[in-house]
């Protein structure tokens, strides 16, 4: 049987009268690198918070190594490091001795410090100021101080955000890393579809606070039975009030041509009989297969019709 680190059941959350999350349950396999995708405002950082009993979702359940917070919290706060957005850092300090503060604080050996600069590859670095650091370098500084205790687990909020792209590749490259050779369940978010593709071994989509998605991420691209259907036509701006009239979403459009996401055959011979019937000559029908990147939109502008 597969062993999850993290197991939610039914999170709902509320700020006010705001529902930010609804019945969200979650299952991260032990040894993966999970991707937390969904566009700003999903309720990603919500999530994350409650996993860090940080917020506190009522009726939910949230179990972490199948242990939870009521009866075991620091013993799953041992086994858990976390970097949400930017790490706090004094910029004054060295790398190192940032390091330092936070390993007093978690009482680990003074050698630890090494350790984990080096996992981060900072250790050329480690004795300038922080104030001298990348972002880049201060994502890593973060993550070193999250690992000090050497956690099974780490949580990421969107590690990569406001990187430059040699910030994003190193930190994609530790993170698989930490996966591979020190063998870290890795559950962290992202509202770019391409880092977690490059990434993750499981995937889960939320949007507007519900789970759209979870399973590995080939499942995404094989359960999704869609493709998209190009039409070439002479009145485009028609053809998109005839099809919308029709209840099909156009995803794309310019001069010549228009692209809808179809589910079926028969849907296209639909289309077409749609278009001309409305007096409109159709040129061209053409389908591909959607790539991730639209079947993510798809799922995700579903909620917003
Ligand atoms: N303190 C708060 N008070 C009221 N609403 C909030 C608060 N924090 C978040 N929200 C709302 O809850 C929803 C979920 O927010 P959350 O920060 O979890 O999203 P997210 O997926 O992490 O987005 P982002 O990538 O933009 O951080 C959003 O609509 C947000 O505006």
């Amino acid at each position: 049987m597969e062993s999850y680190s993290i197991e939610t059941r039914e999170l709902n959350f509320y700020f006010k009268d705001f529902k930010a999350l609804s019945n969200v349950s979650l299952q991260v396999p032990t040894g993966s690198i999970f991707g937390f995708l969904g566009p700003n405002g999903a309720g990603k950082t919500t999530t994350i918070r409650i996993l860090l009993d940080l917020f506190h979702a009522p009726g939910g359940s949230v179990k972490l190594f199948g242990k939870s917070y009521e009866t075991a919290r620091s013993a799953i706060l041992k086994q858990v490091g976390a970097l949400i957005e930017n790490p706090s850092i004094y910029k004054h300090l060295t790398g190192r001795q940032n390091l330092e503060v936070i390993r007093r604080m978690v009482n680990v050996p003074v050698s630890r410090i090494d350790e984990v600069l080096r996992i981060v590859r900072l250790v050329d670095n480690a004795d300038k100021k922080a104030k001298h650091y990348s972002l880049g370098m201060c994502q890593r500084l973060g993550l070193a101080a999250a690992l000090l205790t050497d956690p099974e687990l780490l949580i990421l909020d969107e590690p990569t955000n406001g990187l430059d792209p040699s910030g994003i590749i190193e930190m994609r490259e530790l993170i698989i890393r930490l996966n591979r050779e020190h063998g870290k369940t890795i559950f962290l978010s992202s509202h770019i579809l391409s880092e977690i593709e490059k990434l993750a071994t499981d995937v889960a989509i939320i949007d507007q606070g519900e789970v759209l998605y979870q399973g590995k991420l080939d499942g995404l691209r094989q359960g999704s039975q869609l493709t998209e259907l190009r039409v070439e036509l002479n009145h485009v701006a028609t053809a998109v009030q005839v099809l919308k009239t029709g209840n099909f979403t156009i995803s794309e459009q310019n001069g010549q041509s228009l692209i809808l996401p179809i589910q079926s055959r028969q849907e296209i011979a639909h289309v077409n009989k749609l278009l001309v019937d409305a007096g409109l000559e159709v040129y061209g029908l053409s389908t591909t297969a959607q790539n991730l990147e639209s079947i993510f939109l798809n799922l995700t502008k579903k909620l917003d019709q």
